[in-house]
């Protein structure tokens, strides 16, 4: 069933059109994936999604009504969750303080209950409760992040590169914490990675950006099969 959908974005920056038209649509519980070379535009269409930069046309419809106009904070109250590459903590604070500043805007006991999963899911945060997040290594700060979101009991969770600069290891634990949030608690993960095949494979669906617009879209199996993924994967082709 769609949760989300997108129809014809279109950003610019000036003269220059990053996103030119771009219609996805996301199924509530599906890991749906975007890939593409440099400056194809994945990272401005996540945040023209959760209101970060404004769009010049195009509609963003969140079970079924168009939010293309709602500002990040109301998002967020809507459920829908961003995390940036960087910044996607608060450095000074520490995990703690973090996952309770995460659950704001629950009651007391919700949040404690809330964090209690949390922790379920990021036990590595366990022994770290007390540390400044800006003194984690990059795999803790990203299962901070994600923690946080499962805190905010977020329904739609978009992640920008959260594999970005980790060791081969930790991002497969990072793909695996994805997994298991789609599993076990329902998330819907919009994900954008570099990491195109191994990110393919834990995916339901994706799309493919090129030059700010959909070069071609599909189940994450016809994506892996698909030639141009294969030559793009390959390096043999810049599509
Ligand atoms: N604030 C901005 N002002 C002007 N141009 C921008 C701005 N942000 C992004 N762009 C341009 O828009 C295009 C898309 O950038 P974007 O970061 O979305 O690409 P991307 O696919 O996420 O790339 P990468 O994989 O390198 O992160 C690029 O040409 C980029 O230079």
């Amino acid at each position: 069933m769609e949760i989300l959908r997108t129809e014809n974005i279109v950003k610019c920056f000036g003269e220059f059109r990053a996103l030119n038209g771009v219609s996805i649509s996301v199924n509530k519980g599906d890991v749906t994936l975007i890939i593409g070379p440099n400056g194809s535009g994945k990272s401005t269409f996540l945040k023209t999604l959760f209101g970060l930069t404004k769009i010049y046309s195009g509609e963003i419809i969140f079970k079924d009504k168009n939010i293309a106009k709602v500002p990040p904070h109301q998002k967020a109250r809507m459920k829908i969750a961003y995390l940036p590459q960087t910044n996607n903590v608060f450095a000074n604070l520490t995990v703690e303080e973090n996952l309770k500043i995460a659950g704001y805007v629950l009651d007391k006991d919700k949040v404690k209950e809330r964090i209690e999963i949390a922790l379920d899911v990021f036990p590595e945060l366990k022994d770290i409760l007390k540390r400044k997040a800006g003194t984690l290594s990059g795999g803790q700060r990203q299962f901070l992040a994600m923690g946080m979101a499962l805190v905010r009991d977020a329904e739609v969770l978009m992640l920008d590169e959260p594999t970005a600069q980790l060791s081969p290891k930790l991002a497969e634990v990072i793909f695996e914490k994805i997994i298991e949030m789609r599993d076990e608690f329902g998330l819907t993960i919009l994900l954008v990675e570099q990491n195109a095949k191994r990110a393919l494979e834990i995916s339901d669906n994706g799309y493919m950006f090129v030059s700010g617009r959909v070069a071609f879209e599909g189940t994450a199996e016809e994506l892996l099969n698909h030639e141009k993924f294969k030559e793009y994967s390959l390096g043999i082709t810049a599509i």
